[in-house]
């Protein structure tokens, strides 16, 4: 199942898909938004709209009252009997008269000259009064006006109720004020307002509607409670008031909308009565359509970019199958599967390409496969008849041998793979030193070829010749290639054909040619070193020995003597036999005295020494003499040559004098008999 997961996550059409489907996805995201935010910015202008035209209208509306309220009021002016205010009679007269006023308005009130109130109409019944209304702001605005006001809203003097009121002056014929008739309106009750701020359909309206007066004061809510409060402090329209004050509370027919915070807010001005309209709703509501629409193409959008994902996912998944194919032949290669003869997909571009580019490849894998297999046949048959041990090791162990490794060192050819290399090397020492000098060897470019003794499986050491060389030059890592031959009998034979080249078979002793050689590195190191000296020993009647006893005598005589000059010479001195019956010692760092008294001895060990021979049924005594030259080796002999001269020069002295004795070699002198001396 992870695997499977794995997979699609990687696999190309599922990510041609992915991403097809974010792009569409973002694309209708996009539209969407765009379309939204288009259409909301022209909903909410036709709603500013709206709601500007809103308060115009109530706004005129309003005005459009107070104009025909002051016409009741100049119509009704005309009848103030000016000439007679005095009389109550005429007055209250006039007052009843007045339905349309006092319809109107829900009081009615005359002023005399003086500023008093003298009668009022109120709530069906007209009475006399006298109060002095001087004082009052809205009559003082009319005696300096001159003309209709109306009042700021205010708790009325009479009746206690918030009210405000319209004032109609009346002159006389000199200009001066004769009597002002007014109209007041309760702000709870009157009929001015309440049709414009109420709402249309209870409390469904989303919007508020109220009118201040030009310092904020509520003159008309739809809820009486907030008569003549301060406008900011109504939630609805705080920020509103708030904005429209820090603007200088401007009072202007023409109406303004904005968004503020949440809500929509529009204000327009009633100049005639120096008031202002305010409404206010929730903008979510009022822009309720784009809102739910937005929901609605959120929606629509995700649907559609989940259909066009999935159907473009069908369409690559259409368009790739031929790749899917590809993959799956392709895979074939891994595996190494060449067998089938399924068809290769036949598409043209890329796809195509690819095919063939893989149809390549395994034709080329299919021929070195072949040729890979026969080279292994041919592999397989040298490990197997090849006459040496062949061995491919690597980091340590080996990893192939030939049949002939594997009876060479006694195991079994599946037992030896694997095997550590140390195990054929007879110690741990032996095999790091060997390491040592492979790996040396290798780093130098070199191959290698040297004799090792090593061991076998059941521990018996043999000589090996091993020649060996990298697989890959310059890469140990590699491994190694290792030709293993036994030079067991071959070393030994060498090594006998060496001691016979300088030995004499019958005696054991050097021969004449080695004995030369050591004379010869003699001589060469003599500079510093102490003399030497060299004696000659020529048997004295030695062929009697055989001529009486027989060569086989003379043969085991010939071994007796050597035996004699061996324990008469020290360990580094040589011995040699030079002749048929001649012998000659070198004797390292001795002076010549001591070699002549050492000759001396040889002559007379020699000469006591007597053979026991059987020769048929009777016993012999053989017995040899020995003649003996010395010469000392001083720098005046700078030749083997010279020396071997001397030296038989001396011998033949030794002879001449009677054999059995001793002579040295005196350059000047010439021969000198010691023993004589
Ligand atoms: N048995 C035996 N005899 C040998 C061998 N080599 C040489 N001879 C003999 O040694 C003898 C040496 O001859 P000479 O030195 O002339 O004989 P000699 O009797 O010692 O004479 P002088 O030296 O004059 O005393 C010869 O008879 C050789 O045949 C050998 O390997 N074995």
């Amino acid at each position: 199942m992870i695997d499977r997961l794995r997979y699609l996550a990687g696999s190309l059409k599922v990510r041609l898909a992915l991403a097809s489907f974010v792009l569409i996805a973002a694309s209708v995201a996009l539209t969407v938004v765009l379309v939204l935010r288009a259409m909301e910015q022209r909903s909410q202008r036709a709603v500013l709209d709206s709601e500007i035209a809103n308060a115009e209208r109530i706004g005129l509306v309003l005005s459009a009252k107070i104009v025909s309220l002051q016409r009741s009021l100049r119509a009704a002016s005309e009848q103030v009997p000016v000439d007679r205010l005095d009389k109550p009679a005429a007055v209250t007269a006039f007052l009843d008269d007045q339905k349309v006023l006092r319809s109107q308005f829900d009081s009615v009130f005359v002023a005399d000259a003086r500023l008093h109130l003298i009668a009022v109409a109120e709530e069906g019944d007209v009475r006399m009064t006298d109060i002095d209304a001087s004082d009052r702001a809205y009559i003082r605005r009319t005696v300096r006006a001159r003309r209709s006001v109306i009042s700021q809203p205010g708790v009325s003097r009479t009746s206690g109720t918030p009210m405000f009121v319209m004032t109609m002056p009346l002159f006389d014929r000199d200009g001066r004020i004769a009597a002002i008739l007014i109209g007041g309106m309760k702000l709870s009750t009157n009929a001015l307002l309440n049709d414009l701020t109420r709402p249309a359909t209870d409390d469904h309206d989303p919007v508020s509607t109220i009118v201040t007066d030009n310092e904020g004061k509520i003159v008309s809510h739809r809820d009486p409670s907030w008569m003549m409060k301060n406008a900011a402090s109504d939630a609805h329209f705080a920020a509103v008031v708030a904005r429209w004050k820090a603007e200088g509370s401007p009072i202007e027919p023409q109406g303004s909308a904005r968004r503020l915070g949440d809500d929509i807010v529009a204000v327009a001005g009633v100049p005639d009565a120096d008031w202002v309209v305010f409404r206010s709703a929730p903008a979510e509501l009022l822009l309720g359509g784009p809102s739910a629409g937005r929901l609605q193409a959120i929606w629509i959008g995700s649907a559609v970019a989940v259909a066009g994902g999935l159907i473009i996912l069908l369409v690559m998944l259409a368009l790739l199958r031929p790749l899917r194919h590809l993959e799956r032949r392709a895979l074939r290669l891994i595996n190494e599967d060449f067998s089938a003869q399924e068809a290769w997909p036949q598409s043209g571009g890329e796809l195509g390409e690819l095919a063939r580019v893989f149809q390549h490849v395994l034709r080329q894998k299919t021929a070195m496969r072949a040729a890979s297999d026969e080279l292994l046949v041919k592999m397989r048959a040298v490990m197997a008849n090849a006459p040496v041990g062949i061995a491919f090791t690597r980091l340590g162990r080996f990893e192939l041998v030939s049949d002939q490794f594997a009876r060479l060192f006694g195991y079994d050819s599946a037992q030896v793979q694997g095997m550590r290399t140390h195990v054929i090397c007879p110690s741990d020492e032996s095999h790091r030193s060997f390491i040592r000098m492979a790996t040396e060897t290798f780093a130098a470019g070199g191959t290698c070829d040297e004799e090792r003794e090593l061991v076998r499986a059941d521990s018996s050491r043999f000589w090996a010749r091993l020649q060996g060389a990298p697989v890959c030059m310059g890469d140990t890592n590699a491994g190694t290639i290792w030709i293993f031959t036994d030079i067991t009998e071959s070393r030994r034979h060498r090594e006998q054909l060496s001691w016979s080249a300088s030995h004499d078979e019958l005696t054991g002793l050097v021969n004449r040619r080695e004995f030369e050689l050591r004379l010869a590195e003699e001589l060469d190191g003599r500079a510093d070193a102490e003399p030497s000296a060299a004696m000659f020993i020529d048997l004295d009647r030695f062929k009697a020995v055989n001529d009486g006893s027989g060569h086989a005598a003379g043969d085991l005589l010939l071994k007796h003597i050597a035996g004699i000059l061996l324990s008469s010479a020290r360990a580094h001195d040589t011995v040699a036999r030079i002749g048929g019956d001649e012998f000659a010692v070198l004797l390292v760092g001795c002076d010549v005295r001591v070699a002549e008294r050492i000759a001396s001895s040889i002559c007379t060990r020699v000469a006591n020494h007597q053979l026991e021979w059987e020769s048929g049924a009777e016993s012999q005594r053989l017995s040899v003499g020995a003649s003996i030259g010395i010469v000392s080796i001083d720098a005046t002999f700078t030749t083997v040559k010279a020396v071997l001269k001397a030296a038989d020069e001396a011998c033949y002295e030794a002879k001449r004098a009677g054999r059995g004795t001793v002579r040295t070699y005196r350059r000047a002198a010439g021969p000198a008999n010691l023993l004589a001396d």
